[in-house]
């Protein structure tokens, strides 16, 4: 068990997206945020990326799975040494599948081999023990954004949505004394996000996303596939709920007819669908949805999702927050709270049956 008091941790996110591993430095006591620190990132390669991708879908012992823990840990190592301050660090690694209603959920890179480059404990595997306990495994950045209500003091409900690869929406509310208490968290992925605007513009356009939704802008979208996506079931499933990165694949097949322009116009109108459809299972309005993620950098998706909800949309930055960073600081925050017993999933947020504590911790040799 780790003293207590706040501790400078490094917590690094790998996400759907495979652009690249985020790096950031909190300090915090696994309640409140004492202060940030420093941040990094490191890209992959695109020749990493190839091996992540080929992996998507894969299971352990799986064909290109061990490759993929290779890149993953390699990428890591390199960026994680730049933080020789840290007394701890947690490390999500790379989701390569997410079924946690059926095989579980899968994310690669050895939290041990980590823990021994880099001479600091290393808290990992942090979904697993809440997809066992019947949780949905995701999203775990809830606690910490509850947290960062508080260090926001704020005074009403708020929503946090990060705009990855796939979409992640919370609902928080700021007047409940601690993320524990029933009530206060509710959270869920609203459905794609980049994902598919990517892997569109990676096969038309061969360029890796839609930058500042330039072609999305130029685009009309097809009010037809709108509609019939907005129906899907997903959007009527009473949240808790989570998806994996490929789980709307059947949507890059449906504008396979369109042009480039109005395949990623409808691709960007599908993201803020389903923010859209996913808000409307908040338990009371907010007047308020602070945006993390790439997504939050591109205007038509942005433009669509405020005209959407018909709140105020802000960049998290508009609360003194950033915005590339956030999720890695969540698994700093999420790592202390591991190393000090406390629970990181709730009934609200992945709708495990009690509150849980995910989450490994290996120590470098001679550490314990
Ligand atoms: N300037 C930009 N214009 C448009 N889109 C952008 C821009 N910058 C980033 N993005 C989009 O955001 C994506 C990266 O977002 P982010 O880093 O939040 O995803 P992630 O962490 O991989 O995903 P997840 O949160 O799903 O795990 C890029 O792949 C791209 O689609
Ligand atoms: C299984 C998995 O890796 N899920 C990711 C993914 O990316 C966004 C969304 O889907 C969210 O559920 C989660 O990541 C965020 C950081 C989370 O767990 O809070």
């Amino acid at each position: 068990m780790m003293k207590t008091g706040a501790v400078r941790v490094l917590g690094t996110m790998s996400g759907t997206s495979l652009d690249g591993v985020d790096a950031a430095e909190i300090v915090t006591d696994g309640v409140t945020i004492r202060e940030f620190g420093e941040s990094r990132y490191r890209a992959y390669w695109e020749a990493e990326r190839e091996v992540l991708r080929s992996a998507l879908g894969r299971w352990p012992g799986e064909p290109g799975v061990a490759e993929a823990a290779a890149v993953v840990e390699v990428a890591h190592l390199e960026v994680m040494a730049q933080f020789p301050d840290v007394a701890l660090a947690g490390f999500h690694g790379q989701t390569l599948a997410h079924e946690p209603e059926a095989r579980g959920t899968h994310q690669v890179g050895d939290g041990a081999r980590i823990a021994e480059g880099l001479g600091v404990p290393v808290v990992w595997d942090f979904r697993s023990a809440d997809v066992r306990m019947g949780g949905q495994g995701a999203p775990l950045a809830p606690a910490y954004h509850f947290a960062l209500a508080k260090w926001m003091k704020a005074r009403a409900p708020v929503a946090f949505l990060n705009l990855g690869g796939v979409g992640n929406l919370t609902w928080v509310d700021p007047r409940q004394p601690g993320a524990e208490v029933p009530g206060a968290l509710l959270a869920f992925d609203t459905g794609p996000a980049n994902a598919p605007l990517n892997d569109l513009m990676q096969t038309r356009c061969g360029q890796p996303f839609d930058e500042g939704g330039r072609l999305a802008a130029r685009g009309e979208v097809s009010a037809e596939i709108l509609e019939r996506f907005a129906e899907h079931r997903y959007f009527f499933r009473v949240p808790p709920k989570s998806l994996d990165r490929n789980d709307f694949a059947a949507l890059s097949t449906e504008v396979a007819e369109l042009s480039d322009a109005d395949a990623a116009a409808t691709l960007a109108a599908a993201a803020a669908v389903g923010v859209v459809r996913g808000a409307e299972h908040f338990p009371t309005p907010v007047e308020r949805v602070l945006v993390t993620g790439g997504g939050r950098k591109n205007p038509v998706m942005m433009a669509m999702i405020r005209e959407g909800l018909g709140c105020t949309v802000d960049p998290v930055e508009a609360a003194g927050l950033d915005g590339d960073m956030l999720e890695a600081q969540a698994f700093g925050y999420l790592a202390v709270r591991v190393a000090r017993g406390m629970p990181t999933t709730f009934p609200g947020t992945t709708g495990v049956g009690a509150a849980v504590g995910g989450g490994e911790i290996s120590y470098p040799p001679g550490a314990r």
